[in-house]
């Protein structure tokens, strides 16, 4: 028992332990990988609208130091924990491991349902949080993002928050920034970009032509929705789009940028369509060429997995597939490409660095070039998992955390903490 015991760090442990006996990592050594160096819990009073006081919880845990600052998302969502923010963290350090980016990885989160705070409300509570984190966030120390919940507005109040207390503008805090307060070009697009440049990339694999290609995506907000549209630009159908108030299938295609639109306006799917209302329970289920989990964790588990109809598994989400189902895939064999999430959604993080490189160099790139360097890297890091996996007889999922977990182990070894 830890203080992250729970369904999604137990999650992330399997996962290393998979790893650690995948590549003999000595038993003493295994702990000092997995668990996080850190773990800060705070709490945020803010005044409510209604003059009365609310408390809400925060953390942040920042995996491991041994390769640079820590990076990564926080989450604004009503299920956080410090357990689930821990098991984000660990998949942040792999994450960026195999990207090749400097950093080892962190999370944060509050546990609040955003969408029940008014805007004054969020912007007391974002504000809040960050104070808080000053004595143990700092550009080369630990670097936010968004995640669930959060947006380049939060992002905004984070880095005004952090310059006040330092006495002058300090964007490189933080990176997901609206491009007005030094954030970069192409980073909001960046996740769901590369999910859909690499289930392009596994689709050439399959010999699936993308105008002959569907689609189906969960989750309607930065990834998803950016996923969706890449989807239907490069001519793919979306047959399928959900969110926490709606699933909607229509096997013709979904006019995605009109669901785009009515989201902006509405705030969800609901209202779109009734004609088009699919059966929550079917809906990852559902025949298409490509799925993309772009919600939450452990929504694909064992039942799911061996009831999928899609020919690519591209991971939006971070933790979407748990264990027993990775399992129930491989048994499976190749009926499932799987683009694993510590590949497939790096986009996200890739571009932050490069926000972050912008603030500190203050010296701005144009979007092709953040977008051609994206890709490189990208394609750099599927062509190392497909052929690791084809070396090792593994699954994707195992070949990219090996990847990840052996330069976290590399790195700590050279620097002399197990001669
Ligand atoms: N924002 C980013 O740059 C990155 C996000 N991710 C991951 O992508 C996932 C989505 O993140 P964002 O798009 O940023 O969050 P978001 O808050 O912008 O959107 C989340 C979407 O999921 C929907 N949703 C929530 N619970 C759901 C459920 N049970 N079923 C169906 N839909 C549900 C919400 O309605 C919303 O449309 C998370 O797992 C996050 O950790 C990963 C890498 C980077
Ligand atoms: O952009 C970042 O620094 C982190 C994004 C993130 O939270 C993630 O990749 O899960």
């Amino acid at each position: 028992m830890t203080i992250y015991s729970g369904p999604v760090f137990e999650m992330a442990r399997q996962q290393f332990q998979t790893i650690a006996d995948h590549l003999d990592i000595r038993e003493d050594e295994r702990d000092r990988l997995l668990y996080p160096k850190r773990a800060i819990a705070v709490s945020c009073p803010i005044h409510r609208d209604d003059g009365s006081m609310a408390v809400f919880q925060g953390y942040r845990v920042q995996h491991h130091l041994s390769i640079g600052a820590t990076k990564g998302g926080v989450r604004f969502a009503p299920t956080v924990d410090i357990g689930e923010v821990a098991a984000l963290a660990v998949w942040m350090s792999w994450k960026c491991a195999l990207a090749g980016l400097p950093y080892g990885g962190a999370k944060g989160g509050v546990t609040v349902n955003p969408l029940e705070l008014s805007v004054r409300e969020l912007e007391a509570l974002s504000r809040r949080y960050m104070q808080e984190m000053i004595p143990f966030v700092g550009p080369h120390i630990d670097i936010m993002a968004p995640d669930m919940g959060t947006n380049e507005q939060v992002m905004a109040w984070f880095m005004d928050t952090y310059s006040v207390h330092h006495g002058s503008t300090v964007n490189e805090i933080v990176t997901g920034k609206p491009v007005s307060s030094g954030g970069t070009v192409g980073r909001r697009e960046a996740t769901g970009r590369g999910v859909v440049h690499l289930a392009m990339r596994a689709a050439e694999r399959l010999n699936i032509r993308p105008t002959n290609a569907t689609a189906v995506v969960q989750g309607f907000g930065n990834v998803g929705s950016i996923s969706a549209l890449e989807l239907a630009g490069r001519g793919v159908r979306v047959v399928g789009a959900s969110d926490h108030t709606a699933c909607l299938h229509d096997p013709r295609g979904l006019p995605v940028a009109d669901l785009e639109r009515h989201v902006a306006r509405t705030g969800g799917l609901a209202g779109f369509s009734s004609e088009m209302a699919a059966d929550p329970k079917e809906f990852l289920t559902l025949p298409c060429d490509i799925l993309v989990p772009a919600a939450t964790e452990r929504v694909i588990d064992e039942s799911v997995a061996a009831r999928l109809r899609c020919r690519v598994l591209a991971e939006g989400a971070n933790g979407p597939t748990t264990p027993a189902a990775d399992a129930v895939l491989a048994e499976r064999g190749d009926e499932v490409f799987v683009v694993p999430d510590i590949l497939c959604n790096a986009g996200g993080v890739v571009v932050s660095y490069f926000e972050w490189v912008q603030d500190l160099q203050q010296l701005f790139w144009e979007e092709d070039e953040v977008n051609r360097r994206l890709m490189h890297i990208l394609d750099r890091s599927f062509e190392q998992v497909t052929s690791r996996a084809a070396r090792d007889k593994v699954s994707q999922r195992t070949a990219a955390m090996a990847i990840g977990v052996e330069k976290v182990q590399r790195a700590k070894q050279t620097r002399g903490l197990f001669p």
